[in-house]
């Protein structure tokens, strides 16, 4: 019953055939599931069915887990110096430099995402962050603490052993290695569950890991569905952490389970609703692209989206116009996310695209005015028009919850004061941004605002060497940076007694 995926592709930017096997990859090879079946993969684009790949249950969650503990006890975890771990997640960086298209291929075809896009930010994302990973392999060390003269006192970081990885949709690949690079540095072994949606390339990715010297065991993708595997690991007494990116819901489910089971350390990367603060002094032009970027980028699926667009009142009339222009001509670049002059996909699936034409008709239907949008486009495949609301007021649904879509809602604002307490007037706290030439009042509403991120005169700013993460209900723990390090780790103190006597 074993599941092969094998797709041709002829587009104008890659033309190739992907092949490679589908089944689940647990102790270093590809193995069928225990209790069989199979998901289908959809091209969001057309809506066809282009391919299928194993599903995974609790046994083959067990399988996984009961390889990772062998491993971390004797080819992985600590026995293995650090530089050792950081050349092989140097290897597996290169072989997933050399396989860029391919991967950025298969994203593509399975989420909708634009392949250029995919290609430059998602897949050479993910090579840098392994490089950054690498590098601080034999770099995670504790102190010496002073504590008397007949006592010795430091600490160790030491890994959990074994951790899981509850990955996604809107960024298969990248969000994957955000947690297997700085699992693998600090000495963990790491069971990974793709979002059943959007399996393709961390399979693929799973197929380069032999090669790069990874030993069996240390990394284990189970592909299945939330409630089996992802259930199956939240619950696994022998994995000791679990890190989830995605909705706010299943968040709340992983933290039951582990208060439930083993009180496994969780890190929850979150939704988010994040306010764009557009002052009377901004720089129009620039204000304009960046707010149009940070609420359409990856079609509105990006958690630290800006989707509150707050302008003062001042700047009001020139910013909607031109923000519409620049929606618009989004618009227009809307299609298959393989020709080169796209910039606009479709929605990752079926169920996401019917979520966010809800909450458009739940604008609509509140009274909230569209400026441009607010429909599906074309026939085929999962895309949604641009939309910009105005006339939105704060109780609104398209308000107050996240949409994960293309969907603007410009809120106009007076003064500092007022738009502080109206940006800060949500159960999220992933990020914000703050437009304005005057440094002075970006630095004070940057600090005033309730959010993990803060950017000025940018947006949706993302570097491998600083964290990122949620206040409020956006999450808990923080992914990327040196304090990703910390969520793989836990610190023991070790006291020698090297001259006291009773
Ligand atoms: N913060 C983000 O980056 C992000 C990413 C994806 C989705 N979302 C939000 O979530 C909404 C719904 O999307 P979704 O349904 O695909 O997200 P989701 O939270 O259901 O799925 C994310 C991952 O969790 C898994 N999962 C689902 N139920 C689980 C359970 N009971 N136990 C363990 N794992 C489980 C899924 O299989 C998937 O791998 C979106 O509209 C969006 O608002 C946010």
């Amino acid at each position: 019953m074993s599941t092969h995926f094998k797709y041709t592709f002829d587009t104008p930017l890659y033309k190739a055939t992907s092949s490679f096997n589908s089944g689940l990859y647990i102790n270093g090879e590809f193995v069928d599931p225990a209790e069989g079946g199979t998901i289908e993969v959809i091209n969001p684009a057309t809506s066809q069915i282009v391919g299928h790949v194993s599903a995974g249950t609790k046994k083959d969650v067990d399988l996984a887990v009961e390889a990772a503990k062998k491993a971390s006890k004797t080819t992985w975890g600590l026995k293995v110096p650090g530089k050792t771990r950081g050349r092989i997640i140097s290897k597996i960086a290169d072989l997933v430099e050399q396989n860029v298209d391919e991967l950025a291929a298969l994203e593509s075809l399975n989420t909708g995402k634009v392949f250029t896009v995919t290609k430059h930010l998602e897949i050479l994302g993910s090579v840098n962050t392994l490089r950054y990973y690498a590098g601080w392999a034999d770099k995670v060390h504790g102190k010496t603490i002073e504590t008397d003269e007949n006592k010795l006192a430091y600490t160790r970081h030491e890994p959990y052993g074994v951790v899981g990885a509850i990955i996604p949709w809107n960024g298969p690949l990248g969000m994957l290695i955000w947690k297997l690079a700085p699992a693998l540095a600090t000495g963990n072994c790491i069971i990974v569950k793709p979002s059943e949606i959007t399996p393709l390339t961390a399979l693929k990715f799973a197929s380069l890991l032999n090669e790069a010297g990874v030993p069996p065991g240390v990394v284990s993708i189970v592909v299945g569905y939330g409630n089996t595997v992802g259930a199956a690991i939240s619950e696994h007494p022998l994995i000791e952490k679990v890190a989830f990116t995605g909705s706010t819901l299943t968040g709340r489910k992983i933290l039951e389970a582990s208060a439930r089971t083993n009180l496994k350390d969780v890190t929850l990367e979150l939704g988010g609703k994040s306010p764009n603060i557009i002052f009377d002094d901004a720089d129009l032009e620039q204000a304009v692209k960046w707010a149009s970027m940070g609420i359409f980028f990856n079609m509105g699926q990006v958690c630290c989206a800006g989707s509150r667009i707050f302008v003062q009142e001042g700047i009001y009339d020139k910013f909607v116009p031109a923000f519409t222009a620049a929606a618009k001509a989004l618009a227009g670049a809307t299609g298959d996310p393989f020709s080169p002059t796209t910039q606009h996909g479709p929605q990752v699936s079926q169920t996401q695209f019917e979520r966010v034409m809800g909450y458009i008709q739940s604008g609509k239907s509140d009274g909230a005015n569209v400026l441009i949008g607010g429909e599906r486009y074309g026939n085929d495949g999962y895309f949604i028009q641009p939309t910009v609301f105005t006339e939105c007021k704060p109780d609104m649904k398209i308000i107050q919850e996240e949409i994960f879509g293309p969907v603007a809602a410009i809120i106009k604002f007076k003064d500092e004061a007022e738009v502080i307490e109206q940006a800060n007037n949500t159960v999220y706290g992933l990020a914000c941004a703050v437009f304005t030439e005057n440094v002075s009042k970006a630095i004070r509403v940057a600090h005033a605002l309730e959010a993990g991120s803060a950017w000025v005169n940018c947006m949706l700013s993302i570097h491998d060497n600083v964290p990122f993460g949620g206040y409020k209900q956006s999450g808990i723990g923080r992914e990327l940076g040196e304090y990703a390090l910390e969520t793989y780790t836990q610190v023991k103190s070790v006291h020698v007694n090297i001259g006291q006597r009773l």
